[in-house]
């Protein structure tokens, strides 16, 4: 079975981890900031207990196998020996450009890298390596184990090896790809956050409190979760760096982003990860 190196352990880069470990993969990860990299072998077996509580699929999931095949470094160089990288780092241009160069130093031929960015250009990203053709999106969706699907982006210079190689690498964790091409935000965070930005401005202006809007989409629209929700999962943060991107791509001021928010994350409110966002939540 091949090997993954996953950059970036935050919410995303150890879903990532763990689902690929649990399908059988070698998983490398890592991250810059070493309390994050401390913590990731306890958040990632918490994590494992917790999905095999939520879905038949992850039921099966043992702690201890999952564990054993992930491997936790600080060094990036460690991430030669992987046939694919997954970069799931800080929803931030420059840092990405940053990381991408230095994939240039570790990364062989043959060797393919994935994005997960919520609304980065993929085309951007590539640039800043030495095979662009070897670039792609895989946009997964958050929780990354009980998801069915994830985006595969392709970006201007993608090859089809590579669209085809992203498309078993997300078929052999279970999921679909739908592959979409490369805009800001794709599909799923062009309309998403479009959505959660003007609950949150419902919020701003006194329309109606959080639970009352996220009620109106679950029980009258019958989605799962509401928008308040669904940003407090992904990360208020994530959120508010995301719509800056939008609107700094587009130039289009529906992506400006309400105030609140941006308030919020101020205060270090980012929603599920920091126990506050638009609702409170116990930490473990
Ligand atoms: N949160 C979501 O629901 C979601 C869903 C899909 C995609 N994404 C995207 O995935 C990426 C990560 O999001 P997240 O929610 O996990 O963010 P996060 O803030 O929880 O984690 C980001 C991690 O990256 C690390 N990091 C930053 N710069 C680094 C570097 N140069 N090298 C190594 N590690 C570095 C940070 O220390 C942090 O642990 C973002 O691009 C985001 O847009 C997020």
């Amino acid at each position: 079975m091949a090997t993954v190196g996953v950059i970036g352990a935050g919410v995303m880069g150890k879903d990532v981890a763990i689902t690929c470990a649990a399908n059988g993969y070698d998983v490398i990860l890592t991250d810059h900031d070493p309390d994050v990299l401390a913590a990731a072998p306890r958040d990632a077996r918490g994590l494992v207990r917790k999905f095999r509580m939520m879905s038949p699929t992850t039921g099966s999931w043992k702690a201890d196998e999952v564990l054993g095949r992930i491997r936790f470094t600080a060094d990036l160089g460690d991430l030669a020996e992987a046939d694919w990288i997954v970069e799931n780092i800080v929803e931030d241009l420059a840092a990405k450009e940053r990381l991408y160069l230095r994939l240039r130093e570790v990364c062989g031929e043959g060797v393919k890298i994935a994005a997960n960015t919520s609304c980065i250009s993929i085309t951007k990203l590539a640039a800043r390596t030495a095979r662009p053709a070897d670039v792609v999106g895989i946009h997964f969706m958050n929780p990354v184990p009980l998801l069915e699907c994830a985006e595969v982006v392709r970006g201007f210079h993608t090859s089809d090896d590579t669209i085809k190689r992203a498309e078993e690498f997300v078929g052999s964790l279970g999921k679909r790809s739908i592959v979409v091409n490369d805009m800001p935000g794709f599909v799923s965070n062009r309309l998403s956050h479009l959505f959660m930005n003007e609950a949150a401005f419902l919020v701003h202006d006194g329309v109606a409190e959080p639970e009352q809007v996220d009620a109106i989409f679950k029980l009258g629209y019958g989605h799962r979760m509401g928008p308040l929700e669904t940003a407090d999962l992904i990360g208020l943060d994530t959120v508010v760096n995301s719509l800056n991107v939008l609107y700094e791509e587009f130039q289009d001021s529906k992506f400006r982003c309400c105030p609140t928010l941006k308030k919020m994350v101020a205060a270090g409110l980012l929603g599920r990860k920091s126990g506050q966002g638009f609702y409170t939540y116990a930490q473990h």
